[in-house]
Order: C-alpha cells, then structure tokens, then sequence
C-alpha cells in the first residue's frame, strides 16, 4: 500500500474496510443499537463553522500542549481502542511506536492486545534520543479492587504518567452489527494481555474485563488514595456529574461518549462541550474525543474550550492500512491540517483560538 496516495482520514477508513475482515470492520466502525451518537458525532462538527481573524502575524506556529507535566508536540491525542493485533500484527506496539514517533500522548486501552510493559518499551525505543514517549493507562476499574491495584501497579511501573478511568460502561454497549456477525471472542492467540496472570499465582490465565454496574463516586475516591498519578475521567456527559467529578478531585476529564458504543442517542461531544467548559469553571483541563476526522474539527474542539483532543477509529484505519506507518501519516495528516487551519483561522498558537472563531452553520459535512 502506497501510504503516500492516502490524505484523509476517511480515505484510510476506505482502505481498512477493503484489507480487513468485514467481521473486524463492523466491531470498529459501528456503535451500539441504531448508531445514532456516532452520526451525530460526524454531524456535530459539521454544523459549526469557522470564522477567522486576518492579519494578526501568524507565521510562527506553536501546536505543542503541556498535559499533567508531560509536553505534546501537538493536542491530538491517540484515544484508548481495544485490540490492535486484530487489525495489525504488531498490534499495540506499532501504535505506541507511532505516537512517539508523532510525539504525541497513547492512551493505552486496558483492553490491549500486547501487555502495557511491552508497549512502553516500544515507545521508548523509538522516540527520539532525547525524548521520554508519554503514555497513559485507560482503566475499566474492576470491581475486585485486588485486580484494580494489580492493573494500576502494572501501568505505573510501565512508566504511564495519567491514569484514565473510563465510567461510561456499568454495562456493555450493544453492538449490533457484533450480534448479527457472532464476534464474541478475540480468535485464538489473542488476548486482553493486561489482564493476564493478574495475581501472579494464576500462570496462563486471563481474566475477563468486569464491566461493573456497582461502582460509584467511592471507587473515585478510592482510586485517587491507591495512586499518585493523575487520575482523569473519561466518559462523564452530564455537566452535573462533570462539577461533582472535580468536587471528587480529578485531575482532568476526557468528554467522550465512547465513539457512539455505549448508551445510544446521547449527543455529540462537541455539542456538550460549552455546558462542560461552563460547568468546569477551568478548575481542571477539559480533553474531547468523538468524530474528530479533520483539523477543522480539532480547531473547533479547541476554539470552544477543550485543551486536546482524541482520535479513536483514524488510528485504528491507519494501523489496518500500513501498521505503524500507517498510523504514523494518519497522525502526520492530521497535525498538518490542523495547521493549516490555524493559519487560516489567523491564529499564532492554540491560545489564539477563542469561542468567537466558532459559529453555527448550515448543512452538514456529510
Ligand atoms: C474499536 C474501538 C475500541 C475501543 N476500545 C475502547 C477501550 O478499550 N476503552 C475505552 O475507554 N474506550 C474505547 N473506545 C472508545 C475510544 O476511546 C474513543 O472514545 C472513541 O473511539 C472516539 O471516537 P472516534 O472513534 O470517533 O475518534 C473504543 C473505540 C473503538 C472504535
Ligand atoms: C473491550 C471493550 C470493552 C473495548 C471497548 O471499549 C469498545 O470496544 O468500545
């Protein structure tokens, strides 16, 4: 594959879905019940329109972010996706050797195909001399608190710098394009690596990850006593909860609606992000995923108040399209976009892009 032929993301979504079993296609590309949430998070960005100031000087662009100490040379963030090994043979490593490559924060999904020890050593060998990779750990907390704290000590001593608790899931979406094609398991030779041998005394096993309707803020607290690193919320979309979550003290939020596969119907992130800028009062970052296919998208994500954004399925079609590589020009394509349209938008850096660049619009990009 001529990675080079490829300039979108939507492009390497096309290319993914002719290379990939269709079985795989479906469990990435869908969300749950009528898939409302993941069209609306399409739809989201394409109702807004972008206003830009003109000659204000905009020749030295600065896309680097600093998150929780850690510097990114740019605010798009690869959002935690399970299973890469389905989509590419190195699964996970190559994703991890993408980001630092784009010198960019992995999210690593819990859910990963190679063990985060593995994918922090990739990360690390193939980052610039000079530069420590940056990853976090995306966390589905268990409700035995005992494999809680095994998956935490093996995030930390992998080196991730934020833990990222993912609270949108006491149930699994349903996917139903997952039920029609009966994908139910991982084939053989694949497995949730983190979750293997978790007690040390359990040679062979892998446990199954608990989704868990009994958690609750306390989990919260607990959590923030059990660990010194950051501790960000990813999945919280009620603005109440987003004041009570800081009140809790989290260090960050990630508004996410899971890509559309949790609750169906729920709204675009990007439509909830103004409540949550207002409800956050900036006591602490605001991160968004959901729909970000564009560097247009980004801007608006940014202009309206969040920090960085994530990217979810574009990494995943870059990794089915041409593994690392493929990953790597799909973030490359992305952070070129994106400054292009600071440029347009006549903004000398991130801090340039205020909600007045923002308006709404008609029609749809779709
Ligand atoms: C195939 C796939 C697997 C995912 N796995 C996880 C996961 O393990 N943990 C998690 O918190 N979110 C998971 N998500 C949700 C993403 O983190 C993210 O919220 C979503 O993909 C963002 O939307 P986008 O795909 O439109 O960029 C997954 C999403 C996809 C598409
Ligand atoms: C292991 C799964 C729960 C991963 C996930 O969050 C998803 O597929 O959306």
């Amino acid at each position: 594959m001529d990675l080079d032929s490829l300039f979108t993301v939507d492009e390497f979504e096309a290319v993914a879905q002719r290379k990939l079993d269709p079985v795989y296609y479906d469990y990435i590309a869908g969300g749950s019940r009528d898939e409302v949430t993941v069209r609306a998070n399409l739809d989201g960005f394409g109702r807004l329109s972008l206003l830009p100031r003109v000659l204000r000087g905009s020749a030295q662009r600065d896309l680097a972010v600093t998150l929780f100490g850690a510097r990114s040379s740019m605010p798009i963030l690869i959002s935690p996706t399970a299973f890469h090994r389905l989509v590419c043979t190195e699964g996970e490593l190559a994703t991890a050797r993408a980001a630092a490559r784009a010198d960019t924060i992995m999210i690593a999904s819990m859910a990963s195909t190679v063990a985060v020890g593995e994918v922090a050593a990739a990360a690390r060998a193939a980052a610039p001399a000079d530069h420590e990779p940056t990853l976090w750990f995306q966390l589905y907390l268990q409700p035995d608190l005992d494999d809680t704290t095994a998956l935490i000590a093996r995030a930390t001593k992998a080196g991730c710098k934020a833990l990222v608790v993912t609270v949108d899931s006491p149930v699994l979406g349903a996917n139903e394009r997952n039920h029609r094609n009966r994908f139910h398991d991982l084939p053989p030779g694949m497995a949730c690596e983190n979750l293997r041998n978790l007690r040390g005394d359990e040679p062979g096993n892998v446990r199954q990850i608990a989704m868990s309707p009994e958690l609750s803020w306390d989990h919260i607290d607990w959590l923030r006593e059990h660990t010194e690193l950051p501790v960000l919320l990813k999945g919280v979309l009620h603005p109440e909860d987003a004041r009570i979550a800081v009140d809790h003290g989290v260090s960050g939020l990630l508004l996410s609606n899971h890509g559309g596969r949790q609750l169906d119907t729920v709204p675009a992130t990007i439509d909830l992000l103004p409540e949550f800028v207002e409800a956050v009062g900036g006591r602490v970052p605001l991160l968004l995923d959901g729909g970000v296919r564009r560097g247009t998208d980004v801007v608006k994500a940014l202009a309206l108040g969040a920090v960085a954004v994530g990217v979810g399925r574009p990494i995943v079609w870059g990794l089915a399209a041409g593994g690392e590589d493929g990953a790597t020009r799909v973030l490359e394509l992305l952070r070129d976009e994106l400054d292009h349209t600071v440029a347009l938008c006549g903004a000398r850096g991130l801090a340039d892009l205020t909600p007045d660049l923002v308006r709404p619009a008609a029609g749809s990009r779709r």
